[in-house]
């Protein structure tokens, strides 16, 4: 099971069906469920949404303290997507700033990584089309976690930190583009393995 939480985006019922349509069960949850409503519940794999909210607002939703702790008991891999990254990356110690160079819309990446868990073995300087749709970026990485993919434009795309299975993407792989491609997203454990089609 898939566990989706919810911080506002546009695009969150989107992940749901693209990991219902796997034929991997996923549950959407508000972000900001106490972790008390979660007990039992051991997903594969957690994906954290985006959303609208600046991760330095007042009353910017995050999830609920010893979140992660719960993830990492289920053994689960927790993929933050856009907001969901910043959240994550700012709740283990790195930095998010307001970007000033804000991307909406068809952006290119690059990867960075000779090797990488959300890629694979896919090659430094391969280039991919993506939807971006974000004003902050993450500027600072918390420690153990290293950078895979960057825009055209130098921003952070993608992060991971594949001991501890902590994955994020700048960009939003649910939302497909007029063509078909496949975004990686390589959620393994147990023998199963996950890959979000867009
Ligand atoms: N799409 C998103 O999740 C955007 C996150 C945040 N509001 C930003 O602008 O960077």
């Amino acid at each position: 099971m898939v566990l989706i939480l919810d911080f506002g985006s546009q695009y969150t019922q989107l992940i749901t069906r693209r990991v219902r349509q796997l034929g991997v069960l996923s549950l959407c949850v508000s972000g900001t469920a106490p972790l008390s409503s979660l007990t039992g519940l051991r997903p594969r794999a957690v994906i954290l949404s985006g959303g609208p909210h600046s991760v330095h607002a007042s009353g910017a939703p995050s999830f609920p303290e010893g979140f992660l702790d719960f993830a990492a008991e289920a053994g689960a891999h927790v993929l933050g997507v856009c907001y969901g990254m910043q959240l994550l990356v700012q709740s283990l110690g790195g930095a998010v700033e307001a970007g000033e160079r804000q991307e909406y819309g068809d952006t290119e990446v690059e990867i960075t990584a000779t090797s990488s868990a959300l890629y694979g073995e896919s090659g430094v300087g391969n280039r991919q089309s993506v939807w971006m749709s974000h004003g902050d970026e993450v500027v600072r990485l918390p420690q153990g976690f290293e950078v895979v993919a960057r825009s055209v434009q130098g921003a952070i795309a993608a992060i991971e930190h594949r001991e501890k299975r902590f994955y994020g993407l700048q960009y939003h792989p649910e939302v497909s583009i007029i063509y078909c491609f496949i975004l990686s997203s390589w959620i393994d454990g147990d023998g199963f393995k996950l890959r979000l089609l867009c």
